[in-house]
């Protein structure tokens, strides 16, 4: 996961691959609630790792649920409609299929319970379940706002409840409301039949259908009579299917369907190839298949697998209700730029209650990168942005994981613009690992780079791994391999001499080297620390002059080269690796302040060292660094120098950003 302040996504340019996606949100945590109201233990399988699963977990652990990992499964220990802590405080994050459907099953579980959520969940209603729970007989209390969490939850008498007459309870606002009472009514319905009736037109019924049929999984047949009244039956009891399998997230997979219809196919690749979900999918908005058809994409599917491919180009304007695919509907609103005329997406009033108000967020996001929109209380229209228009935008993401998701389609304009998503782990709700699938399976003409280039022990890794980690970029520490096949020219028993220039670079061309989490390994052997002495620097010097290892190194350095961004340090980054570079640094300090730093550096690890010896040391690498025939130690012609010698490292970093940001074409609004 990107856990950066932005994440600059460059123009990109086609895409092609397969994408495995993560489990449903909305199955997920209807699982683990109803897993937990059952008796016996319940094995799940591909469950979402992600925010909103995480509160849900921790607040079943909370309420006394025995819950183990192993590997990609979990079991549940369920409560058989008990819980054994009667009192709890549970955080519920951002996660309306968390606060809604506990606040139901809590009601009438009986105990004390607080549920209280992010500043955004205490904006988001839940007033109508609270009413439909109060005139059944729960005593419920707002904290905060009435109408809106945090809430108390006080215990109530199963037995005192009033079930005689059907329990009614709005369905336009959020069809959260009735899947809440749908997953806790069963603990009511020991010896009556429960009647829910819903109250005006309902929203989002796919997601109803995703609840009855997990309902049905676990025991209980709920009766329905089109979409206004639901029965679950006298003598009702959940009951542990054993295993169960969450399905992969259909509105994540919004984003790969619009990346298959889009972007143009990358060489070799087929279009997008989406596996974990398909057309035996419960989930509603599996639909978007359909709206993506309209617009002219190809999608084949089977079972549990899409391909998606670019059809009609550019895309085709659609006019869609789009209540039945309110999550995934945000997509098409960023597909619309790309599309023929204006598209209007219509019935997503419910945008306006979702983690932010999704249709003023989409229209303040849309209008930054040129197009113009229009919308209302239930609709937004969206022109296409011809080539020309596009306008390079950072992208406020509102916390809302969608937000930042869908924007990312912008990346494929005609105008070859970047696109800055703000606060991009926000994506972390239901997709952690999205801008890393993301980055999988498309590709970009230019991946940006900053380079890094200095004399010995001038700060050029301590800068440039900062930055990497600010930016969310890879990191390329160049010196690592020369000194790695200095190790590997002394281990084949060479000097590191001219003589022996062809053997070192073949040596070179094939080390068995690998980076893992910090430590460098050379064919399985953990080398970090041997690379790293004097005399090892030494002699990654001497083979770093030959021309034919520098040759050798040269296909392995530009491999780092991948999405989102590289910054590389070294000697040649910006004059002969990298030369198309946006961003050059030279970093230099005097060599006394450099011999310091590294006689500080070498203390702390415990490796004796003379100081006045590693001065002459890195005074003489540095003269052959810089007097050597092949890419010489020397600024770039556009580089920019920093001599760091009176700056801190903070102070350095900040200053590398500062033109980082001054390179880019973003204004922030
Ligand atoms: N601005 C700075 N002020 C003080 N110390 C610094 C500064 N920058 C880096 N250092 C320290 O100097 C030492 C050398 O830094 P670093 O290893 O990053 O240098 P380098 O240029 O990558 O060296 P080499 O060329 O040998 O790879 C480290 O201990 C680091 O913490
Ligand atoms: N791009 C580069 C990087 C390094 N070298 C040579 O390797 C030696 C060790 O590098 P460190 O950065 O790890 O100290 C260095 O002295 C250079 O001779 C290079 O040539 N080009």
């Amino acid at each position: 996961m990107y856990a950066t302040e932005f994440l600059d996504l460059p123009a990109l340019a086609g895409a092609g691959g397969t994408v495995r996606l993560p489990g449903s949100k909305s199955i997920s945590n209807r699982v683990l609630l109803l897993a937990a109201l059952a008796s016996g233990t319940t094995e799940i399988h591909d469950l979402l790792d992600s925010d909103d699963t995480r509160v849900m977990l921790e607040s079943l652990a909370q309420l006394g649920c025995t819950l183990s990992r192993d590997g990609a499964v979990l079991r549940i220990e369920g409560l058989g409609g008990q819980v054994k802590q009667r009192q709890a405080d549970l955080f519920l994050g951002n996660a309306g299929t968390a606060m809604r459907p506990l606040t139901a099953a809590l009601a009438l579980l009986g105990g004390d319970f607080q549920l209280r959520g992010v500043p955004r969940m205490h904006e988001r209603p839940i007033g109508d379940l609270v009413d439909a729970l109060v005139q059944l007989g729960c005593p419920i209390d707002y904290l905060g706002n009435p109408g809106y969490p945090p809430l108390r939850i006080r215990p109530a008498q199963v037995s005192a409840l009033q079930l005689d007459t059907p329990i009614r309870v709005r369905g336009d606002v959020s069809s959260q409301f009735l899947t809440a009472l749908l997953l806790a009514l069963p603990l009511a319905a020991g010896n009556r039949d429960v009647v829910i009736e819903v109250v005006g037109e309902l929203i989002s019924k796919p997601y109803i259908e995703i609840t009855l049929n997990l309902l049905a999984r676990f025991g209980i047949q709920v009766q329905r009579e089109e979409w206004r009244r639901f029965t679950i039956p006298q003598g009702s009891r959940y009951v542990t299917p054993g295993r169960i399998h969450v399905e992969a997230d259909a509105s994540s997979a919004s984003y790969f369907i619009g990346l298959g219809a889009l972007a143009a196919p990358l060489p070799g690749a087929n279009g997008i190839r989406i596996e974990g979900v398909g057309s035996d999918s419960i989930q509603g908005d599996i639909r978007f298949i359909d709206a993506a058809r309209q617009m002219g994409a190809q999608v084949d599917s089977g079972p549990n697998w899409l391909d998606v491919r670019r059809g009609a180009w550019p895309l085709k304007a659609i006019d869609l209700d789009c209540n039945a695919i309110p999550d995934a509907a945000m997509t098409l609103a960023v597909m619309a730029l790309y599309a023929d005329g204006p598209c209007r997406l219509r019935n997503i009033a419910s945008w306006r209650v979702k983690e932010t108000d999704r249709i003023d967020a989409m229209e303040a996001e849309l209008h930054k990168l040129g197009a113009t929109v229009e919308s209302g209380p239930d609709f937004i229209v969206v022109h296409p942005l011809p080539a020309g228009q596009w306008t390079p935008a950072a992208i406020h993401t509102y916390d809302d994981h969608r937000v930042a998701m869908c924007f990312s389609l912008a990346a494929f304009n005609p105008d070859r613009r970047p696109v800055r998503i703000l606060d991009p782990k926000c994506v972390a709700k239901t997709f952690p690992d999205y801008f890393e699938t993301l980055f999988s399976v498309v590709a970009a003409d230019e991946v940006p780079v900053l380079c890094v280039d200095g004399p010995t022990a001038s700060g050029k890794g301590t800068l440039a791994a900062e930055l990497a980690l600010r930016l969310g970029y890879h990191y390329l520490d160049s010196g690592t391999l020369y000194r790695v096949a200095g190790l590997a020219t002394r281990r084949a028993g060479l000097e590191p001499e001219p003589a022996h220039e062809a053997a070192i670079a073949d040596l070179a061309r094939a080390l068995p080297l690998c980076f893992d989490a910090g430590r460098v390994l050379l064919a399985d052997e953990d080398v970090t620390d041997a690379i790293r002495t004097e005399a090892a620097g030494m002699d990654a010097s001497r083979v770093s002059a030959l021309p034919a290892v520098r040759t050798a190194l040269t296909e392995l350095q530009h491999s780092f080269r991948r999405l989102p961004g590289l910054v590389a340090d070294g000697r040649d980054m910006g004059t002969v690796i990298f030369p198309d570079a946006p961003l050059k640094v030279y970093l230099t300090a005097s060599a006394e302040h450099r011999a310091e730093r590294r006689h500080k550096q070498l203390i702390s690890k415990g490796i004796p060292a003379i100081l006045a010896d590693l001065r002459a040391d890195l005074e003489a690498r540095d003269a052959r660094d810089s007097n050597r025939s092949v890419a010489p130690l020397k600024p770039a012609q556009d580089a920019r120098l920093l001599d760091n010698s009176f700056l801190s490292i903070d102070q350095s970093v900040e200053q590398v950003l500062d033109w980082w940001r001054q390179a880019q074409p973003f204004e922030t609004h």
